[in-house]
């Protein structure tokens, strides 16, 4: 049976490149990323995200492709789809950060505590200078009200940004948020508005949905969600629903379910687990990173101190990327 037969265009940025290079330890190397470039493309994906999980400038170690190599590596591969790359301010300096503007890259995110965007404003006038699509890109919004993101998301709009994402780095958005969040924040700003979730709570592609339904125009995915913690919306589930609503997408359905099986190929030299859905739930519940599961594993073993406790005392404390030792000092008092 088909849908609501929307006329309205909806744009996927997949993000297994650099979402996922955290369930893989940042191991994706030049090769994979030729592959997954390649094979996404031609499934009609309309941006491809690519780099280390923590964005461009993050991961410099030696052995390791440098940023630059891999945006050359995934635009040399990209015929239709555009490349998006992801900025934390906290980790690209100025200087770095100029030099990512001289490639080909459709989009530029600038990811931002959803509670204060202000890094992000020198970075997003340098992109706007250049003419290269930016925007924020708004982590942890579940710990935010509808009208706090509101407030922040104005100010993005203020900065420059074309675009805002809002960003449920924990998977931990109940429909009921998700819905009054894209609303106010599309009606405040009138910006291109874009969704990114986590599965921990099992609702991330009946989230995305509503994202849309409320006003989302782009959607975040990776293929058989393989991103952080839980993972994220699955590009071919989300393809297949939006094209079964009617809804006007460039992804082939039948051409992006075969992306699996490239990725399963590639992820299965990195001895890629199952994901323990009982830790990602807990990280949905409390609202912690996704990102955070690996560190929490690691200290959770070497200081004996529960996961659930960890957690619920990391989300207690609010931590954030960068927070690591603070982390680490928790769980040895914690034990
Ligand atoms: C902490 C980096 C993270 O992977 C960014 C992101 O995708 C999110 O916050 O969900």
């Amino acid at each position: 049976m088909r849908g609501l037969m929307v006329n309205r265009k909806i744009k996927i940025i997949d993000s297994t490149l650099r979402d996922g290079n955290h369930t893989v330890g940042n191991r994706f190397d030049l090769d994979d990323i030729k592959s997954i470039v390649k094979t996404l493309d031609q499934s009609g994906i309309d941006y491809i995200e690519v780099g280390y999980g923590f964005g461009m400038g993050s991961f410099n170690k030696e052995g390791f492709a440098t940023d630059y190599q891999i945006l050359d590596a995934a635009i040399g591969q990209a015929k239709n789809s555009k490349i998006a790359i992801l900025v934390f301010p906290n980790k690209a300096d100025i200087k770095s950060y100029e030099k990512l503007l001289d490639y080909d890259i459709g989009l530029i995110r600038l990811a931002v505590q959803a509670s204060n965007v202000e890094p992000a404003k020198d970075y997003i006038k340098l992109a706007r200078d250049k003419g290269i699509q930016v925007g924020g890109f708004m982590m942890m919004a579940s710990r935010l009200s509808a009208d706090e993101i509101t407030s922040e998301a104005s100010k993005l709009k203020k900065f420059g940004a074309d675009t805002i994402t809002i960003t449920d780095s924990a998977g931990a958005m109940i429909p009921s948020s998700v819905v009054d969040t894209i609303k106010k924040v599309k009606e405040a700003t009138k910006l291109e508005i874009g969704f990114h979730t986590h599965d921990n709570l099992g609702l991330a592609v009946g989230n995305s949905m509503l994202a849309i339904s409320s006003g989302a125009s782009f959607i975040d995915t990776a293929i058989a969600g393989l991103g952080a913690g839980a993972g994220n919306t699955r590009t071919e589930s989300l393809v297949a629903v939006l094209d079964k609503e009617g809804y006007k997408i460039n992804a082939d359905m039948f051409k992006s379910i075969e992306c699996v099986k490239v990725l399963d190929k590639i992820i299965k030299k990195y001895d890629v687990n199952i994901k323990d859905m009982r830790d990602m739930i807990l990280i949905g519940y409390y609202g912690i990173y996704s990102a955070f599961m690996k560190n929490v594993s690691d200290l959770s073993d070497k200081y004996g101190v529960s996961k659930k406790y960890l957690i619920a005392n990391i989300a207690k404390n609010r931590y954030v990327p960068g927070d690591e030792e603070k982390i680490e000092s928790l769980a040895k008092m914690l034990r």
